[in-house]
């Protein structure tokens, strides 16, 4: 009989041997079914399918070394041929190949063992193991739970194979059912639960972070669109300054000139060659730069890195576009809008009637009004409906909370810049994103410094006009008009702000936009919405916590995918043909039945088993090295190994290495 046999000293492995052929040096030819003893009875000394198909060869009862008596307690199970326990190395029942007829004919499971059974069950009365039974011994209190799984689980099971059984009767490979793996209790030290909701304030929503399922929309989104392709024939360079793959961003007809304030000027998405990735480059048409040292802004911009400001990267010139252009170059925030295209822009067309006449008009700052408005979603990016819902209903603003969330956030980004001897100057709807939820960054800094170098303006006067700008944004978000507080719209816009938002909004709001204010600096603004930061650093953490959370359990990902390039390094290598014995010897042949142990199950109809978790429970415990141990049946059925999931790391480790260091020399 062949089989592996690992070096006492370097493996913990259990073999259990047939011992009809324990001295054989060479393989047998396979017996017939009815000479080979049924493997429950080796294992278990019975077979509860003895009388039911069973084909196997099930010696009379004084042959078999009694099988001890059930008991609540963790009893060892003994078997004839290894001194180890059947429950304590989780072995499944063995479930004979029998004839189709045989099969189906079989009763359905039996009803399932419940606590009170199990504790009512006499130890003198021998039945056949049943591995509900290993869960009753290991932990009492998951059997109630696993038992109604266990059985509606293979319940289930028998009917969807049931009609494609008689097909399926050439088995290569058999471990036991499959209702085993579908009941497996999985050890949640091994995975990341779903962050329990009393760490969190709301278990569903958080102000900065997007719900699970959200967050993974908006990313895979996020990623398709920075790597959409460019539009054929759109007569961009195909490289410049070693930036290449050109891609407008904000497409619009030649009749339509996008403008930077009064200059036209034109957006693009580029890689770029040096570090593989996109950036954002802004072109200023028609530029002529008249001294060098108008770049000085750059550098300086350059140094700034914070996380409310669009980062700076460098400028060029170019005549690559058939014209002097400024070419300015941006962090990319893929998916980005601007205030005014997340909140401002109507949309009139994706609105129901009812709600364009004034009928759904809601309150604003009132948090609760949101879900409401889900109704909407599909019309609107859903990395932004939670937040924009309300504008997009053109209502008079945003809702507080998130103006406030701006507010602090703009504020922050104004300071470090004026900290930094600098003036902002693109303080406008048009020209801050939105890069995620209630997420906020000023862009297109740097570049009035080097259109305005020859002009010489003070500094102080730039950053009391940010000041201004700020003021009248926040009165543009409030009352949802660009124009807010101009062409006598002001006391207009000041009736709406005092009835919709709070005192504070209103007194931080003429507050900036005053004029000749004896001690207006963005200091005394951080005075005055002092109160409101405390919120915003609580929802800054609780958002933090989130996405560690998010974070831990695509961890797992990153360590099963090892584990698998692992086995397709070390399973099946076809340059090793030569030497048949390749996967057959060593620790690759415990890696290879583990591999058919983990992907190659079939159930008792022969039909291969897709049992996600199974997999997934097995690579985890794998690669945690736990030391559980399993069952692992040879495909010619002729040998078992018991090993424990630290075992089979060890095997993979050392067989990776050999894999490795052979292949390079
Ligand atoms: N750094 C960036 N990352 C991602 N997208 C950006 C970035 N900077 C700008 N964009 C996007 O490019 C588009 C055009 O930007 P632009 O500043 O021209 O906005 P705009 O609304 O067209 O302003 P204007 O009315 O002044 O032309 C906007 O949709 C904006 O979201």
């Amino acid at each position: 009989m062949a089989f592996f046999a690992r070096p006492a000293s370097a493996s913990a492995a259990v073999r259990i041997v047939n011992p009809n052929t324990q001295n054989e040096p060479v393989q047998p030819p396979r017996k017939d079914s009815s000479q080979r003893r049924c493997r429950n009875v080796m294992i278990y000394g019975y077979c509860k399918f003895e009388d039911k198909g069973c084909v196997y060869y099930h010696p009379p009862a004084e042959e078999v070394i009694p099988t001890p008596a059930r008991s609540a307690s963790p009893a060892a199970v003994t078997t004839a041929t290894s001194p180890i326990s059947a429950h304590a190395v989780n072995a499944p029942v063995f479930v004979p190949k029998a004839s189709p007829l045989s099969l189906t004919s079989s009763s359905p499971p039996s009803a399932p063992v419940t606590r009170q059974a199990l504790a009512s069950s006499s130890p003198s009365s021998p039945a056949p193991p049943d591995y509900r039974e290993t869960y009753a011994y290991s932990d009492s209190e998951q059997v109630a739970e696993l038992d109604t799984q266990f059985y509606d689980d293979s319940q289930a099971h028998f009917d969807v194979y049931s009609a494609g059984y008689a097909q399926n009767m050439e088995v290569p490979f058999y471990t036991g059912p499959s209702q085993g793996y579908m009941s497996e209790p999985l050890d949640h030290h091994l995975y990341t639960p779903a962050i329990p909701s009393a760490f969190v304030t709301s278990p569903t929503d958080s102000h900065f972070v997007h719900t699970s399922s959200e967050l993974r929309q908006v990313l895979v989104e996020r990623s398709h669109t920075s790597r959409s392709a460019p539009i054929l024939g759109s007569n961009l360079p195909e490289e410049l300054q070693g930036y290449h793959t050109f891609v407008p961003i904000d497409t619009v007809s030649s009749s339509e000139r996008k403008k930077f304030f009064n200059l036209d000027s034109v957006v693009y998405r580029a890689i770029n060659s040096t570090d593989g990735i996109p950036y954002v480059l802004r072109r200023i048409e028609n530029f002529r730069l008249m001294q060098q040292a108008a770049f000085n802004a750059i550098e300086a911009w350059s140094q700034i890195r914070h996380p409310n400001i669009v980062t700076v990267h460098e400028a060029f010139t170019t005549r690559t576009f058939n014209d002097s252009s400024l070419v300015v170059v941006y962090s990319y925030y893929p998916n980005a809008q601007t205030l005014f295209e997340a909140h401002m822009k109507s949309t009139p067309s994706a609105l129901p009637q009812h709600i364009l006449n004034g009928g759904g008009r809601v309150l604003l700052g009132q948090s609760h009004s949101l879900p409401q408005l889900s109704q909407y979603g599909p019309m609107l990016p859903s990395h932004f409906a939670s937040s924009i819902s309300l504008h997009q209903l053109q209502a008079s603003g945003i809702p507080e909370r998130v103006l406030w969330s701006y507010i602090v956030q703009i504020a922050s980004a104004i300071k470090r810049v004026h900290e930094a001897g600098l003036a902002v100057r693109t303080i406008d709807a048009t020209k801050i994103l939105l890069t995620g939820k209630n997420r906020v960054r000023i862009g297109s800094c740097a570049v009035w410094d080097v259109l305005t170098y020859d002009q010489h303006l003070d500094m102080v006067a730039l950053q009391h006009d940010d000041l201004q700008q700020f003021g009248r944004l926040i009165f543009a978000l409030c009352c949802n008009n660009l124009q807010a507080t101009t062409n006598g719209n002001f006391q207009k816009s000041l009736e709406i702000i005092s009835k919709t938002y709070s005192h504070d909004v209103k007194n931080i709001a003429l507050f900036l936009i005053s004029k000749n204010h004896p001690h207006k600096n963005i200091s005394t603004v951080f005075e005055m919405i002092s109160g409101r930061l405390l919120t915003e650093f609580d929802d800054a953490f609780e958002g933090m916590d989130r996405l560690e959370n998010e974070m831990l359990s695509e961890l797992e990902n990153a360590r099963l995918v090892r584990l698998l390039c692992k086995f397709g390094f070390i399973n099946e290598r076809p340059e090793f043909a030569r030497d048949s014995r390749w996967s057959e010897t060593g620790d690759r042949y415990i890696i290879k039945l583990f591999r058919d142990y983990v992907f190659h199950q079939i159930d008792e109809r022969g039909n291969p088993v897709t049992n996600m978790s199974h997999v997934l429970t097995c690579l985890n415990k794998l690669d945690a090295g736990t030391e559980e141990k399993i069952m692992l049946v040879a495909r010619d059925e002729q040998s078992c190994l018991v090993v424990s999931y630290k075992d089979i790391k060890a095997c993979v480790e050392a067989a990776f290495r050999f894999n490795f260091i052979f292949m390079n020399h």
